[in-house]
Order: structure tokens, then sequence, then C-alpha cells
């Protein structure tokens, strides 16, 4: 890895505005840092200077900044960048001013230096773009396509974590060759017809934008591994969710696929807002040794927006949290005429409660459910919507905490405490994008407030008090539910808060008993719900008291009992 980097000027943050609309209001946005660290852990900042910018009014409040920043139309005339690409930029797209990760990064990712990368960037703060105009300026330098070729020859592989985000990066891809008509950008991405995937790709494919399993899928067609034959730059968007646990064996085959980086000059290029540690580790897949970690968060700081307001509601137990939910709504629904929420819940089944919940009520905008057990053109339909929306709530689980740029959204609802520390970090930072406005709400019970107080102890929440006047009528829509709906959502809540014992310092006794008094007093089950044996043994609860355990039904005893049920968001 390389030694710190410093440059001599102060770069401001913030976004220039589409609309020279007037000021509104003045607020502060996060430091930025010229230099990585020479460690391999933090990027260690020289320079951490707090800067007032303004928020214009409009559609999509953006933020002035000072003429002295970086411009893209400085780039006019300098080779660096192809005049064409520069002119998609500030005249269609409107981006006048670089954010300061793309300020940061450019020239090293930039032809000719192509400097493998490691880069960490706040939340909306344009790290898409960041990755895309190098990538496809070598794409465009190198003249790759199909006519001179002969046949597709991928020079951009972007993978991502998501469908949903892999499909926001194709577009905004498409966006910047819009005036090239020779360059196609595709995708492949799972839940959505491979075949018609693979005769688009090898028709003619300059950018792939692909999710790890169905890439993995297509690259076992030999020519569609061909067209990988000369890849000459491979991003890894939101690289810590990517090389964790749950992807890093396909993305190691992935890799093990493609030609060799050096033989090719392969660029490799790691992006997000959250770097844990095991990322350092894994780099050396995609970054070849020296690569540089360049990094706009100050060390230290959390990767939150300082502007962004994080307000902890705290409620007595989890029976209450359906109706704090409710009671955030209202309150916000009293500030703004117009508001876009998501809610984000642990579980999918969690949250097809708290959004059948919200949807009962009559004073509520517009709700849509996003979750993995969705399907495909589903999801695409609600993003879309959602993306269109002028007030509406959303309420999903992690499958859109990373990377999804929703314009306008005014709150995130966190409820209950998430699967970690980056997993709060991105779903906040589905507001207060691109300089906007926005705030955070995190509702925790009591039992959970140790997460705020040990796992995010870098945030400085402002305590607000719980609204649970809607008891009464979350109780009533519960009550009237499904029972095989409201036992499997007892159950993902059982599974969910199983991998947080050690927190809770939960013995499987008290975490069932929290279960149960859940199941009664928040889901209005008669009874506690019944469990089939299997999957008891598959929670790691076998023997637990307090469960219901019932024989597997018969399906499940031929080996396919919990198909479908586990916990997946
Ligand atoms: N230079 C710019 N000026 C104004 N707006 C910009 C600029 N660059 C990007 N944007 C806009 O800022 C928003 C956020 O960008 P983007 O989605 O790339 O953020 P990100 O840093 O990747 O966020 P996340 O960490 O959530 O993935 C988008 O709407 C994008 O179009």
């Amino acid at each position: 890895m390389d030694q710190p980097r410093h440059s001599n000027h102060h770069r401001r943050r913030g976004f220039r505005g589409k609309n020279n609309t007037r000021p509104r209001r003045a607020r502060t946005d996060e430091s930025r840092t010229d230099a990585a660290s020479s460690q391999t852990t933090a990027a260690a900042p020289r320079q951490a200077q707090q800067e007032e910018d303004t928020v214009m009014t409009g559609a999509t409040p953006e933020v002035t900044v000072p003429l002295d920043d970086a411009k893209f139309s400085d780039l006019k005339g300098s080779n660096l960048v192809h005049p064409t690409l520069i002119e998609t930029i500030t005249n269609d797209l409107n981006f006048s001013h670089m954010t300061p990760v793309q300020a940061a990064t450019l020239h090293d990712l930039l032809p000719p230096s192509r400097s493998d990368c490691l880069v960490q960037a706040k939340t909306g703060t344009g790290k898409t773009l960041a990755f895309l105009l190098p990538a496809l300026q070598t794409l465009i330098t190198n003249h790759r396509n199909q006519a001179e070729r002969g046949s597709p020859a991928v020079s951009l592989l972007v993978i991502s974590p998501t469908r949903e985000l892999a499909m926001q990066i194709a577009t905004e891809a498409t966006n910047l060759l819009q005036r090239f008509s020779n360059f196609h950008v595709r995708l492949a991405i799972g839940g959505t017809n491979k075949d018609q995937e693979e005769r688009r790709i090898l028709q003619s494919c300059n950018v792939l934008v692909a999710t790890p399993g169905r890439l993995l899928d297509h690259m076992a067609n030999e020519d569609v591994l061909y067209t990988f034959r000369s890849l000459e730059t491979l991003v890894l968007d939101e690289a810590d969710r990517l090389l964790d646990m749950g992807f890093s064996k396909a993305l190691r085959e992935i890799v093990s696929k493609l030609p060799n980086k050096k033989e090719v000059n392969r660029q490799g290029m790691l992006f997000s807002a959250t770097i844990a540690q095991h990322v350092h580790q894994a780099a050396d897949l995609v970054l070849s040794p020296g690569y540089k970690f360049i990094s706009t968060v100050p060390a230290g700081e959390a990767n939150t927006h300082q502007r962004v307001p994080q307000l902890l509601i705290k409620v007595d137990k989890f029976s209450s949290v359906g109706a704090a939910v409710v009671g955030c709504i209202r309150e916000e629904a009293k500030q703004h005429q117009d508001f876009k929420v998501i809610i984000f819940a642990p579980t999918a089944h969690l949250a097809d409660f708290y959004g059948h919940i919200v949807s009962q009520l009559s004073d509520m905008p517009p709700v849509s459910i996003l979750h993995s057990r969705i399907s495909q053109s589903r999801r695409t339909k609600t993003t879309n919507e959602y993306r269109d929306a002028k007030s509406a709530i959303l309420v999903a689980t992690d499958v859109i905490a990373r990377g999804m740029d929703f314009p306008g959204v005014t709150t995130v609802v966190q409820v209950g405490i998430p699967s970690d520390k980056e997993s709060y970090i991105h779903r906040l930072g589905r507001t207060a994008r691109a300089g906007a406005e926005g705030r955070g709400i995190f509702i925790v019970t009591e039992a959970e407030s140790w997460f705020p107080r040990w796992t995010l102890k870098e945030i400085t929440f402002i305590p607000h008090p719980a609204d649970v006047s809607a008891l009464a009528e979350v109780e009533a829509i519960a009550t009237v539910m499904d029972e095989t709906d409201r036992a499997r959502i007892y159950q993902a809540w059982l599974g969910y808060y199983k991998n947080h014992l050690k927190g809770f310092k939960w013995t499987n006794e008290e975490l069932v008993a929290q279960g149960n008094t859940f199941a009664h007093e928040g889901l209005a089950c008669p009874e506690t719900p019944p469990i089939a044996k299997s999957t008891v043994g598959k929670m790691g609860l076998k023997g637990t008291r307090g469960l219901v355990v019932v024989p597997d039904p018969p399906r499940a005893r031929s080996g396919r009992a919990t198909r479908g049920r586990g916990n997946r968001s």
C-alpha cells in the first residue's frame, strides 16, 4: 500500500446546485482529507476542515461550493478526459463541481496513471461517478468496440452486492455514455431472464454491471468468458460488503476466471463508505500490491454526516415498537406536507409486519415493501415508483441499505438494532444525499440500548421521546392478521435476535421469553406460535424452555421443510 498522499490545497466539500436558486439555509458538511494513512487500518486526515455550505431550494436540494473548487470544466483541453464526457457531465447531468471524492481520486484513477485504489467516502457523495468517469475514459481511450474487435470485449466490469444497485450503476453509466453511440452497457443480475442477458452480452458489451452469483453463472459459458479477455477495469462497489464472508468465495472464483491482471494491465478499484479491517485483508484479490488507499473520511470521525440529526427513540419493550414507528411517522407528517421515509426492519417478515401496520392506517402516504422474498419484477417496480414518489413510505430490509440513490428521502427510520455498525451507517446514508437535508431515527427497546451505546459510540444521538399512542391501533391491526403470518414474524424475530445474544447477554431461555412476550403483546397471538422441530434445530434452540415445538410437516421430513423460511433479508 502507498504512503500518505498529500495535496497542497484545500478543497471544500459540497455539491453545486443544478438550478441556481437562492440559498435557503446554511449547514456544515463533512471534512475532507487529502491523504490516506500509511497504516492499513485507517485513513489519516491531514486536514480535517469544517466548512459552511449552503443548501439550495428546488426538487433536489443541493449545496453551493466555493468557486475555487475543482470543476469538471477545468478538465477541458487537458487531454485527460474526452471532451464529450465532460460535456455530458456539465450539460446533460448538470454537474459543475466535483465532489470531494471525485476531486481526490480522479487523477490517480484516470489514464495514464490508472492506479489501483481503495476509496472511502461518506454515503451519497458521488462515488459512482468517481469510479465510472475514469473507467469510461479508459474504455474510450482504448476504443474497445465491437466494430473494431469483431466480437464484444468488456472493458469495465462493475460488481455490486445487490441487483437494485447494479441497475442504478448501469443507468448512471448509460447516462454518461449517452453521447457515444458505439458503447453498450449490459447487466448480469439475478431474478431476470438469463438467456436474454446472455444474448445482449454476446451481441455487444463494453460495460458489464453484475451481481456475483449471476456473473458466475454466465461465466460458465465459454463465449461469455471470452468477452473478458482484455478486461481493463474491475470495480467492486460496496467493496466491504462484497469482500465479507457471504460473497468472498464467489468473488475469488470470478477473479480466478478472469485473465491475469498484469497481462491485461487491468486496473482495480474498490469503493465503499465503510472500510472494515477485512477489506484490507481481501483487497489483494482485486488490487495490486502498493495500491493507494484514499479516504475523505477523517480518522476517528463517524462515517455518518455530521449535519444529519440522529434521533434515538427508546421504548420499554418489543411490543411497543410498532406503535413507536407509527408515532414517529405521524410526527413527520406534522412537520412536512410531503415526506419520503424509509423504514428499515431487521428481517423480511418484520418488514412485512411494519409495512402491513402502516399501510392499514388511513393517514399515511402510499406504503410499499421491499425485501429479497419479493419477485425481482416487483422489486424493480417498487424501486422505480419510490424513486419517483414525492411522498411515500418504503419499508425495507438491508437489500436497499447500500448505494441506493432515492432522491428526496427526508427520514430514515431504523427499527430495532441492525446487524452491525456498517449496516447502520449505510442505511442512514439513504437520506441527506448529495448535500440534501435529512434525518435519522433509530428506534430501539431498552434491552437493545447497548447497541447505540457501544457499537455506535462515535455517534452523538439526540434522545427523543417515544410516541406510543398508536398501541391500541397496532394491536387491532395485528389481531386480524393471518395466524400463519404472525407465526412467521415471531419465528423471524427469534432467528434475528438469536444472532445478537452476546450483546444482550441473554440465554436462549431469555430470548424465547422475550420473543413470546412479543408474540402475545406485539403480534396479539392468543397462544405461543408453534415452530417445527427441524426449524428449532436449525435456529440452535433445541431443548429451549418456552418454545412450542411441533413435528415437521410431511414436506419437511423429505428434507424441504424450511425452504423459504429462514431469516433472509
Ligand atoms: N459532482 C456532482 N455534483 C452534483 N451531484 C452529484 C455529483 N456527483 C454525483 N452526484 C449525485 O449525488 C448523488 C449521490 O451519488 P452516489 O449515488 O454516487 O453516492 P455514493 O457516494 O456512491 O453513495 P453510497 O455510499 O450510498 O453508495 C447522486 O444523485 C448523483 O447523481
